[in-house]
Order: structure tokens, then C-alpha cells, then sequence
């Protein structure tokens, strides 16, 4: 049985690892992927971020391969067809570990224990072991050969994006680490930027984290805003409207295609741009639901944060994996059965415009769990530009998603710690707000305020000013900049 790394650690060293956060210069990666060139990279499953990264390092110049698990390849799964249908060389892990300088393990996050027992004693020495994500390391305490460099390339976005942005040539923002406890030659940045800029990430903005600064954001935000909130707030603004008499169809159409329009208008200019887009008394309207809403779910907030700080969100998920996932299951198959996800969208065109009208409450919920991830992950020593980028920056990824089908859809993509950690705050929140959407009307979720248009110049000003001046917006806009500024020199 292994130990939770963060907490076999002291209390200084665990604040200044949660507190590692730098953003890269752009010339740190001047090298781009040379420490890598001629090595041998074999990447251990092939899924939405195994695919993905391992098409971008190819077209990179670099020598991928996979190692699928045998039945894998004698069944010919999902996995064996991405790689062979994409022309890659698969081998077992008898085959093509024990040749491999980097081993990307790019499997599940509850297979990893599995997994590394398995593939570490065929590494050769001296090799490296790259993640993605730093749960096995910093939740499961997985302790890893001392000649092994253990590194972290996390991409702060869902696998379909990684090569979306790169083949359009960008890439995405990426936290990259170095294990304290293995990195015997002191390699492990040079390999793990190498890496970052085969992906393409290194355009896009790359922070040096720790293994443990990731995993608590990473946890945070995929709980909270990212997918928790877009799920319950999914699920309630659908559930109210039909109540209230809005057209089903309308209705299912308002909130799948609702978060990723909104969300746009997040993407390109924050909280400010997104509220600009209302109507002066919808801003107003949407800036105090905001405020509600925060008032009720910051104990939610909180209490997410701190079962993730202290090891008790994980040592759940894990009994629940030690359950054959009995619980992740039941949940899973309850969202499928949800009205919303049932429900055929209306034929009937609704402009870009009016999804933001009719949606007021929609931009409230997404304005309120962006600012209260943000505040709960900075104010547990998050530094902000890592709360920003699990918070604001993937908002609109995730929305992507739903537009594409559904919570369903989500849930299929996103990990298997996200899909986790997303029903249980979507099982606790939806009866904290259910006083509150019992007051809620179709003038802010279905409808539309119609003809009320009179504001109060004073109110609109504080308003604005509130909206503008949150720390969310304040390092947004700096790291907004400096996506648009490597986009236009390229
Ligand atoms: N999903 C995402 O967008 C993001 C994921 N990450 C991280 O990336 C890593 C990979 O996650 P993700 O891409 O979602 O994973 P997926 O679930 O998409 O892919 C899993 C792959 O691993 C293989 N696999 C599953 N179980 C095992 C096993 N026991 N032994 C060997 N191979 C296995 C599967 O193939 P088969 O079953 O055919 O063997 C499949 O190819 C995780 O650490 C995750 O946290 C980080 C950022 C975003
Ligand atoms: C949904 C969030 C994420 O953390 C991600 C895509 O970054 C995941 O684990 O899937
Ligand atoms: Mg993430
Ligand atoms: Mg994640």
C-alpha cells in the first residue's frame, strides 16, 4: 500500500511545491524538440491524449511508437486502431519498452499503479517516465526507480484540442514538471520542455508547476466550474425552463448550444467580454445572480478544495475504483437518463445573439464558478496563473463539448478523475440550488427580459467596475496577451 505523497510531506515544502508556478519565456525553448530528436519515444495507450500527442510529436520529427497491453492488440481494440490507423508502429510492452529513452504513460489515471508496476522493471536504465497528470505521483505516493526521471507534461485541455491547435499551428497551455524525487541527472526539464514543444505547447504558453500544484488545480477545476458546474447548471436551467412552459425543444437546444456560445465571448475577453455581450439591465440582472449564486455554493467550493488538499476526494475515487467502479457507473448511466440529454432540440434557428438574451442566467452560473474556483484554489495557495488556466481558460473547451453532444459526450471525453469528481459535485449542487431556481422566471432562462431596459448609471458603473477589477480578469488579460502576441509572430 502506498503513501499520499503531498501528505507525507511538511507543511513548508507542500506550500512550496502547491506555490511553483512560472511562466516560460519563450526562448527557454529555443531548442524545441532537439534533446529528443533520434530518441526513441513509446507511448503506453492509445486514447484521447495518447492519440493526440502522439500525431503532434511525429509531425514534430520524433520517433513515436505504441505499447498497447496484449489484449489490446490481439482484439484489435479502439486503441490498437487509433495507432495501426494512423500508420504507427504497435508492439507489446515486451516489445517496445525496454528500447524506449521517454515512456509516456498515457493510460487512465486508475490504471497507473498497474501500469507502472508492470512497465518499469522493462525500462532500461537511466530511461525516462513522462504523465500527464500528476495523481499517481502525488495522490497514489507511486514510488519510482531511482535511476528512472520522472517528468510531467500536463496539456491544459482536452485531447480532440491538442491537435486541433496544433495542426492549425499553436498549441496549447501546458504545465510541465519534474519529480524532486527522481531526476538523477538533472535531464528532466530539458526533456520536459523538449516534449512540450513537440505537442506544440510551448506556443501557447507553458508554466513550470510542480507534480503537485497540477494535480490540485487540475482536480479543482474539472470538479468544479469545468465540469461539475456546466453539468448542474445543464440540468437545472433545462429542468426550470420546461417547468415554466418553454418549448422542450427550445429549451435543450438553449442549453447544449447556450455554454459554448456564451463561453466565446469568455474566451476571447474574460468575464468583462462575455457580460458585455448583455444587454446593460441583463448585465446587471446576470452580475447579482452571480453574487447568489457564489454566496450558496462557496461552502461547495470550499469543501471541494479541501477533500482535494487533503486526500479524502481521492481515497474515495479510489475505493470507488477498488468497487469495480460501481458507483461511477450508476452515475454515469443517471445523466444519460436525464430529460435533458433525452430531449431532440428544436429544428428552429436561435441567433448567436439571443443565446446570450435568453441565457442571462447561464452567463450568471459560469461567471460565478469561474470567479469562485478561481478564489478557492488561489486563496489554497494556488498561484494565479494556474488557477486561471484550470478555471476561465478550459471553461470553453468543455462547453465545446457539450455542444458536440450532450453532458454524455463530456463525460466520454474528459478523464476518468474529471467524470468522477463531475457527478459528485453535480449530485451535492443540485440540491443546494434548488430553492433558489424555484424563484428563477424565463425572463432570465428561456425568454429574455423583453422590453425592460432602464438601468441606473451609478449601478452600472460599480458593476462594470466589480466585473473588471476581479483578479480572474487582472491575469487574464496578461495571459491573454501573450497567446495573441505568440500567435501573431508565428
Ligand atoms: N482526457 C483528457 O482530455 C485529459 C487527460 N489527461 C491525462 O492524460 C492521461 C490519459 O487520459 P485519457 O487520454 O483521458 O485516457 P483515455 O481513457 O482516453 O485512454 C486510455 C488508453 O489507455 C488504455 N488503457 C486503459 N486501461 C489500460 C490498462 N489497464 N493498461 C494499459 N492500457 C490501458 C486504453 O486502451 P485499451 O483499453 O484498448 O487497452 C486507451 O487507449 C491521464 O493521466 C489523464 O489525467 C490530461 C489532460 C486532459
Ligand atoms: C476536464 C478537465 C481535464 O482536467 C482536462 C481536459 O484538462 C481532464 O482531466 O479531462
Ligand atoms: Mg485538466
Ligand atoms: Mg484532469
Amino acid at each position: 500500500m502506498t503513501q499520499n505523497y503531498f501528505n507525507s510531506l511538511p507543511l513548508r515544502e507542500q506550500l512550496q511545491q502547491l506555490g511553483k508556478c512560472r511562466f516560460m519565456a519563450r526562448s527557454e525553448f529555443a531548442d524545441g524538440v532537439e534533446p529528443l530528436r533520434g530518441k526513441k519515444l513509446v507511448i503506453v495507450g492509445c486514447g484521447a491524449q495518447g492519440l493526440n500527442q502522439g500525431l503532434n510529436l511525429r509531425d514534430s520529427g520524433l520517433d513515436v511508437s505504441y505499447a498497447l497491453r496484449q489484449s489490446a492488440i490481439e482484439e484489435q481494440r479502439q486503441s490498437w486502431k487509433n495507432a495501426t490507423g494512423n500508420g504507427f508502429t504497435v508492439g507489446t510492452y515486451e516489445e517496445l519498452i525496454p528500447q524506449a529513452d521517454l515512456v509516456l504513460n498515457l493510460t487512465p489515471d486508475k490504471q497507473h499503479s498497474a501500469v507502472v508496476t508492470e512497465v518499469m522493471p522493462l525500462m532500461k536504465e537511466g530511461a525516462c517516465l513522462s504523465y500527464s497528470h500528476g495523481f499517481n505521483i502525488v495522490e497514489e505516493g507511486m514510488q519510482i526507480r531511482e535511476d528512472l526521471t520522472v517528468i510531467m507534461v500536463a496539456p491544459k485541455c482536452p485531447g480532440t484540442e491538442v491537435r486541433e491547435e496544433y495542426k492549425r499551428g499553436f498549441g496549447v497551455p501546458t504545465l510541465i514538471a519534474v519529480h524532486k524525487e527522481n531526476d538523477p541527472k538533472g535531464e528532466g526539464l530539458t526533456l520536459a520542455k523538449a516534449y512540450a514543444a513537440g505537442t506544440g505547447g510551448d506556443r501557447a504558453g507553458v508554466l513550470e508547476s510542480s507534480f503537485i500544484a497540477e494535480v490540485k488545480s487540475d482536480l479543482m477545476g474539472e470538479q468544479t466550474i469545468l465540469c461539475g458546474m456546466l453539468q448542474t447548471g445543464s440540468i437545472l436551467c433545462f429542468d426550470r425552463m420546461v417547468e415554466k412552459g418553454v418549448d422542450p425543444g427550445y429549451a435543450a437546444k438553449l442549453v447544449q448550444y447556450g455554454w459554448e456560445t456564451v463561453t466565446e465571448g469568455l474566451k476571447h475577453g474574460g468575464i468583462t467580454n462575455m457580460m458585455d455581450r448583455l444587454s446593460n439591465p441583463a448585465k446587471i440582472r446576470a452580475f447579482h445572480l452571480a453574487e447568489e449564486l457564489k454566496t450558496i455554493m462557496r461552502p461547495l467550493y470550499e469543501k471541494h478544495q479541501d477533500d482535494i488538499m487533503s486526500g479524502v476526494f481521492s481515497s474515495t475515487m479510489m475505493e470507488d475504483w477498488g468497487n469495480d467502479d460501481a458507483n461511477l457507473l450508476t452515475w454515469r448511466a443517471a445523466t444519460q437518463d436525464t430529460a435533458f440529454e433525452k430531449t431532440d432540440n428544436t429544428a428552429t434557428e436561435i441567433t448567436e445573439q439571443e443565446y446570450y438574451d435568453n441565457g442571462i442566467l447561464m452567463v450568471a452560473m459560469v461567471k460565478a464558478g469561474v470567479e469562485l474556483a478561481f478564489e478557492v484554489m488561489t486563496a489554497a495557495g494556488i498561484i494565479d496563473e494556474s488557477a486561471y488556466y484550470e478555471s476561465l481558460h478550459e471553461t470553453p473547451l468543455i462547453a465545446n463539448l457539450i455542444a458536440r453532444k450532450k453532458l454524455y459526450e463530456m463525460n466520454v471525453v474528459i478523464s476518468d478523475t474529471a467524470e468522477y469528481g463531475c457527478y459528485l459535485f453535480d449530485h451535492a449542487c443540485r440540491p443546494l440550488l434548488a430553492d433558489f431556481m424555484a424563484n428563477m422566471e424565463t425572463d432570465v432562462i428561456g425568454t429574455g427580459l423583453g422590453g425592460e431596459n432602464g438601468v441606473d448609471n451609478r449601478e452600472l458603473i460599480a458593476v462594470n467596475e466589480a466585473i473588471r477589477s476581479h483578479p480572474v480578469e487582472i491575469v487574464g488579460k496578461t495571459l491573454r496577451g501573450y497567446m495573441t502576441a505568440m500567435k501573431s509572430i508565428r
